[in-house]
């Protein structure tokens, strides 16, 4: 985050390269999660994804894969029908995804990453493992765009996707972001 804080060039009078660091305590609450994925050997459609098309929900994601290739990101979001294009495995690499409290925090300069997992029919006989660690700021973290000289804080058309979350923290945004990816009213009480 030192390096995200550099290439931001936030002001030295708001920490400089430090910014991200006072939200990023160990010891307050955070929804940071490691998550370990088993995709087993499919014989399906192709065109079915393992993992639909989604951003991830905290600052950025550390992701590792092991062997079997199938992350594809969407470059160019911006436009519509924009293309998918496969994120190889590159051997002793951990791949850095941008997630949506980067694209907040820029105002949509930084975006996040779409991205999706597709099955692999040439190696369809096999599991792809994969472990995604998803790094949030702390859950009292304000998700409204941070001080930079490269960009406003005016709301711009490329931060709008997340509008109804600029008042939020980090924490709230989280239960919002699974309050609507998972339903849990449909879940029968004990
Ligand atoms: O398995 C992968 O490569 C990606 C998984 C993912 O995007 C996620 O769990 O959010
Ligand atoms: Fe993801």
């Amino acid at each position: 985050m030192q390096c995200f804080a550099m290439g931001l060039q936030i002001p030295e009078s708001f920490g400089g390269r430090y910014f991200f660091d006072k939200s990023l305590d160990w010891e307050e609450h955070a929804g940071t999660t490691l998550r370990f994925l088993h995709y087993p050997p499919q014989n399906g459609d192709p065109d079915t994804p393992l993992a639909g098309s989604h951003t991830d929900y905290g600052s950025i994601t550390l992701l590792m894969q092991k062997d079997i290739p199938g992350l594809e990101v969407q470059a160019f979001r911006a436009q519509k029908n924009a293309p998918w294009v496969a994120a190889p495995v590159i051997p002793g690499t951990i791949l850095v995804n941008i997630a949506d409290h980067l694209q907040m925090w820029t105002n949509g300069l930084l975006r996040s990453t779409k991205h999706r997992v597709m099955y692999n029919p040439e190696q369809q006989n096999r599991s792809r493992y994969s472990i995604a660690c998803f790094i949030h700021s702390n859950d009292t973290t304000k998700l409204d765009p941070i001080e930079s000289p490269l960009f406003t804080k005016e709301m711009r058309t490329e931060g709008v996707e997340f509008e109804e979350a600029r008042n939020m923290t980090a924490g709230e945004y989280l239960d919002w972001r699974l309050s609507q990816t998972y339903d849990y009213s449909k879940v029968p009480e004990e």
